[in-house]
């Protein structure tokens, strides 16, 4: 029986994926072998050694201890893209949000007195203070073109906006699904200086900390206005709000509430709603049940941010999967002690990502606690699991 944790409110399309017969999935569960979570911070949680996978069922991993879990021998899995569509859509719903003042406006109207006649009357003289401006001929700038960048800079072209998009990085994949019309800044700043609104979609890490700041905040357009739907920190709010408060820039709409932004009269928070579509929480609740299910029952790995991509057919009962440092002479280690131990190596896959390198080996006969103890002392072994 495989026991699966939940630390985080997750799909139950995801959930149901797991076979009662054979797995156990609860909120509250003694030696877990996976975790399943969303935002949960596990920096400071002490996680179980009977762990062997952690599931996170969306985009964003900055919660979770990666370095920790890679020299355990643990591979940490993500969704890519599964709910880009959602966030693309809070992008465009902050855009207009932000660009016809909409909720100060709302607020004005919900702050109305007297008759209907008088209300109609007032609605005419209040109007003017929230004249905005349309998005089609204006600049947005997309600040990393992964899953959601592309996404929010193919939409914005669609709605006939002009589109600078900077990613160092960009994959090939991504490449093919840009639209072609959609301008390649060089660096961030050229970026920011060209847009009349920008986005950023990019990871939370040591390279992104601070990326908008007061120097760069500087450089942009007048009355420009800013979206993070990303992480916290990756823009310097302190920073935004001094902009916002000396007419520099027009707004800034986020995900990420805090004292000094919620109340803020040209800042529109909202409480990390990026992902939160019944549709996306699906895709994404599926695609971590699927794949932590395929590593617990044979080993594979697919959509890990620590461990290589691997898959192995299965040719015989008797898997086992390895997770080592990557240095020379390891597989080398381990085929003499299954040869030694009398095993026939029937297929064997091993890949290596960063510092670290993963095998999957089927053998012809049942492997003993003995040999995975012995595989286990091999120097730079991380985890050893028979399947
Ligand atoms: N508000 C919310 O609910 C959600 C927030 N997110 C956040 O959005 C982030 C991006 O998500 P995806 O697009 O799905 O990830 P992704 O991995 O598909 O794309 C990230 C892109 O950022 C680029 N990048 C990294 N560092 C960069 C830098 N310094 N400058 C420019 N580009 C850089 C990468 O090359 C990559 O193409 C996540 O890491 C997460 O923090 C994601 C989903 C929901
Ligand atoms: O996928 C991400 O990175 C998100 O920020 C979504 O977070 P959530 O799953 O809604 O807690």
């Amino acid at each position: 029986m495989y026991k699966i944790q939940t630390l985080n409110n997750i799909s139950v399309k995801g959930l149901e994926k797991f076979p009662r017969e054979t797995y156990e999935v609860a909120s509250e569960i003694q030696n877990p072998d996976a975790y399943m979570l969303r935002s949960l911070k596990l920096h400071n949680v002490d996680i179980p050694e009977s762990v062997l996978a952690i599931g996170r069922a969306g985009a964003g991993v900055n919660n979770i201890p990666i370095e920790k879990m890679s020299a355990r021998g643990v591979p940490v899995f993500n969704a890519p893209g599964a709910n880009a569509n959602a966030v693309k859509e809070l992008v465009l719903t902050g855009m207009l949000l932000g660009c016809r003042n909409i909720c100060q406006a709302w607020e004005c109207a919900k702050n109305l007195t007297g008759d209907d006649e008088s209300i109609s009357k007032e609605v005419e003289q209040v109007k003017k203070k929230f004249v905005g401006f349309e998005l089609p001929g204006r600049t947005l700038g997309v600040i990393g073109l992964g899953a959601i960048g592309t996404s929010v800079a193919n939409m914005a072209r669609d709605l006939g906006m002009n589109v600078v998009g900077y990613d160092p990085a960009l994959t090939v994949e991504r490449a093919w699904q840009l639209s072609s019309s959609i301008e390649s800044a060089n660096t961030v700043d050229e970026l920011l200086a060209k847009s009349d609104f920008v986005t950023i979609h990019v990871p939370f890490n040591e390279g992104t900390k601070n990326l908008i700041n007061a120097r760069r905040i500087n450089t942009m357009n007048d009355n420009a206005i800013i979206l993070n739907f990303s992480r916290n920190g990756i823009v310097n709010d302190e920073d935004v709000v001094e902009a916002l408060n000396a007419g520099k820039l027009y707004s800034y709409i986020c995900d990420f509430p805090s004292n000094l932004l919620k109340d803020h009269p040209r800042v529109i928070t909202l409480p990390h709603l990026g992902a939160s579509t019944g549709e996306a929480e699906e895709n994404c609740a599926i695609m971590i049940a699927d794949q932590l299910k395929d590593f617990l029952e044979n080993g594979n790995i697919k959509n890990s941010v620590n461990f290589p991509q691997v898959k192995m057919p299965r040719v015989s009962g008797y898997r086992m999967a390895i997770a080592n440092s990557n240095v020379p002479n390891m597989v080398g280690q381990i085929s003499s002690i299954l040869a030694e131990t009398g095993h026939n190596i029937l297929d064997l896959l091993n890949k290596s990502r960063g510092d670290l390198a993963y095998t999957l080996l089927d053998v012809d006969t049942e492997i003993t606690k003995d040999v995975v103890d012995q595989i286990k002392a091999i120097d730079g072994v991380l985890s050893v699991r028979t399947i």
